[in-house]
């Protein structure tokens, strides 16, 4: 079950000194991962490009993803109980963007493939990193949902370069090689 959580709205002023345009300006000097977020089940199928992704905690494994409500992946998110969270390699750029909106489900679904783990949420094939997730809570805030995910599987793919999101364009990042 789903745990909702509210958030505190604070007031808003009139008088803002940092409008809508001015902060994505400012974010998109942010280099960030590139993730599809995925589900499948009773509630339909359905994913979205995301670079608002973020870990919480390692006990219980804990992700957060942010999801806006105008999203065509809402309505289907908004009743879903398990997602995937399929960070993608340098390699994977097309998939990004067919995923990145103004394409229907079925034609994102069909630009790549897939393969399930725990809870059945679609898994990216050659992912850099998939995230099997069950959705713990909930909470709106402002234009998004908050989705509160534990983590119940991790596949790890082949090593690539990692794909990164910066300056609103997509990069390649040199995947360090790990310490023996
Ligand atoms: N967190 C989000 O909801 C994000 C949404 N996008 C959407 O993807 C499309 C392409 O974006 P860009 O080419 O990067 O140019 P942009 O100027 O719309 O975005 C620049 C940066 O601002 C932030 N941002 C953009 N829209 C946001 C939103 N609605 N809520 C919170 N943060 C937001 C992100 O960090 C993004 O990289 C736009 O429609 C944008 O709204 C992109 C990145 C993150
Ligand atoms: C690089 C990139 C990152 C994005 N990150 C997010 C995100 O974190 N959260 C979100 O709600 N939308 C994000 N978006 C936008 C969604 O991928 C896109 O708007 C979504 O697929 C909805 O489009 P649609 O309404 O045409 O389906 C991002 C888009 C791009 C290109």
């Amino acid at each position: 079950m789903t745990e909702h959580i509210r958030f505190q709205q604070t007031e808003s002023t009139d008088a803002r000194s940092v409008s809508e345009a001015g902060y994505r300006a400012a974010m998109s000097r942010l280099a960030g991962a590139v993730h599809l977020v995925t589900t499948d089940g009773m509630s339909g199928r359905a994913g979205f490009t995301a670079s608002a992704v973020c870990s919480v905690s390692d006990a219980p494994p804990t992700l957060l993803v942010c999801l806006n409500r105008t999203s065509s992946a809402y309505p289907v998110f908004s009743k879903a109980e398990i997602l995937c969270v399929n960070t993608l390699g340098a390699s994977q750029r097309d998939i990004a963007s067919a995923f990145g909106g103004k394409t229907a489900m079925d034609e994102r679904f069909a630009a790549a493939r897939w393969t399930r783990l725990m809870t059945g949420a679609p898994v990216l094939q050659d992912a850099l990193v998939s995230f099997d997730c069950r959705i713990v809570a909930r909470m709106p805030v402002r234009t998004h949902d908050v989705l509160f995910c534990e983590v119940e599987a991790v596949l790890e793919g082949q090593v690539e370069d990692c794909l990164v999101y910066a300056n609103r364009t997509y990069h390649s990042f040199a995947q360090p090689a790990r310490p023996a």
